[in-house]
C-alpha cells in the first residue's frame, strides 16, 4: 500500500533543500516580507485521514485561491446566469490583463482572472454592504473548512486597496461595459479583502475537500454544491486555475488546482484527496514554483493525476 505520510515527509524534506524558489510577489508590500524558505503541505484523504509536513500549519495570504470559494458562493446566489458576465475559456494571458476585455465587450474569460473575479465578487456583493458580502465570504471558508479561526488579514488588504492600481483599471474598464453593477470602490473593497484572506495549508485542504467528494462538505455531511456543480469548478480549476501556466500546471500535475500570489496552490484530487501546498516564491507567472514542484512529485508518487488509468 502507499503510504501517504511517507510521501509527504519525503517532499517536505526534498523541498526544503531545494535554491531554485522562485521570486516572492513584491508588488503588494506585505507579501514582499514573507520568507522564501517556508514551505507547508497538507493532504487529506477522502476518508478524513489528514497528512502534514512543513508549515503546515502557518497563516498564509491565500489571494487568489480565494477565487473558487468566491465562485462557489456566486454561483450559489445567481447560478448559471452568472456565465453571462464572465466567460469559460483559459485567458493565455496573465492573470492582471486587461487587453482582452476590449474586444470581447468587457466580459472576462474566466472566473479566476482577476478581472473575472471582480466580476464574481460584484455578484457576491448584490444585496449587501461590503463589509457584509467580505463577511459572507469569510464565513463560507470557516464554514467549508469547519473551523472558526479564519481570519482576514487588514494589513494585507489595505496594501492592495492603495496600490491596487491595475485592479482599479479593470474595474473600471468593465464597469464602462455595464459589466460591474456596484461602485467600483465597494467591489474592489470585496475583491480585496477576498484576497486577504489567510488561511494554512491544512484549513485550506480541510476547504477544498467538498471538491474531491462531489460538492459534499464532510464536516456537515451537508452538499455544498450539487456534484455536477463540483466537477465543473474542477474543470474550471484545471483549464484556468493557473492563468497563462494552467497549460503547463495541467501537463506536469494532472490535478485541478488554483494558485495564489501568496504562493499557495489548492489542489484536487477527485475522489482521493485534497491538497494544499505553499511555498510563497513564484515562477514567472506568478505560480508557486515549489509548491508546483511539491504537487507534480505527489502525483507521481501516488497516481492521482486524473490521467491515470490505473491508480
Ligand atoms: N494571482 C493572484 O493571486 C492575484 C491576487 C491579487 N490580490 C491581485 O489582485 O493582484
Amino acid at each position: 500500500m502507499t503510504d501517504i505520510g511517507e510521501i509527504v515527509r519525503d517532499i517536505a524534506e526534498e523541498m526544503a533543500s531545494r535554491t531554485d524558489r522562485g521570486r516572492v510577489a513584491d508588488y503588494i508590500a506585505p507579501l514582499a516580507e514573507v520568507d522564501p524558505m517556508r514551505f507547508g503541505l497538507a493532504v487529506i484523504e477522502a476518508d478524513g485521514t489528514c497528512h502534514l509536513a512543513g508549515d503546515a500549519e502557518a497563516p498564509f495570504s491565500i489571494q487568489s485561491v480565494s477565487k473558487v470559494f468566491a465562485l462557489t458562493l456566486a454561483l450559489g446566489k445567481v447560478g448559471d446566469a452568472l456565465w453571462h458576465r464572465v466567460g469559460r475559456e483559459p485567458s493565455g494571458s496573465a492573470f492582471n490583463s486587461i487587453v482582452q476585455l476590449e474586444t470581447e465587450s468587457g466580459i472576462p474569460r474566466n472566473p479566476f482572472i482577476n478581472a473575472g473575479a471582480i466580476v464574481v465578487s460584484d455578484i457576491v456583493l448584490a444585496g449587501h454592504q461590503p463589509r457584509e458580502a467580505v463577511g459572507e465570504i469569510l464565513r463560507f471558508a470557516r464554514a467549508l473548512a469547519g473551523e472558526d479561526a479564519i481570519f482576514v488579514d487588514e494589513r494585507v488588504a489595505r496594501a492592495e486597496q492603495e496600490t491596487g492600481f491595475r485592479n482599479a483599471a479593470l474595474a473600471n474598464y468593465m464597469r464602462a461595459f455595464g459589466n460591474l453593477k456596484h461602485p467600483v470602490e465597494q467591489t474592489l473593497g470585496v475583491y480585496f479583502h477576498q484576497c486577504a484572506i489567510a488561511m494554512s495549508c491544512r484549513q485550506l485542504a480541510l476547504a477544498g475537500r467538498y471538491l474531491m467528494l462531489g460538492g459534499r462538505n464532510p464536516g456537515t455531511g451537508r452538499s455544498v454544491v450539487s456534484a455536477a456543480r463540483a466537477r465543473r469548478i474542477n474543470a474550471l480549476m484545471m483549464t484556468c486555475g493557473h492563468y497563462d501556466g494552467s497549460g503547463e500546471f495541467a501537463y506536469r500535475v494532472g490535478l485541478s488546482g488554483k494558485s495564489g500570489v501568496g504562493g499557495g496552490i489548492l489542489a484536487v484530487a477527485p475522489g482521493r484527496a485534497s491538497i494544499a501546498v505553499w511555498s510563497p516564491g513564484l515562477n514567472e507567472r506568478g505560480n508557486s514554483q515549489i509548491g508546483t514542484l511539491a504537487l507534480e512529485r505527489l502525483v507521481q508518487r501516488t497516481g492521482w493525476s486524473v490521467f491515470e488509468p490505473n491508480p
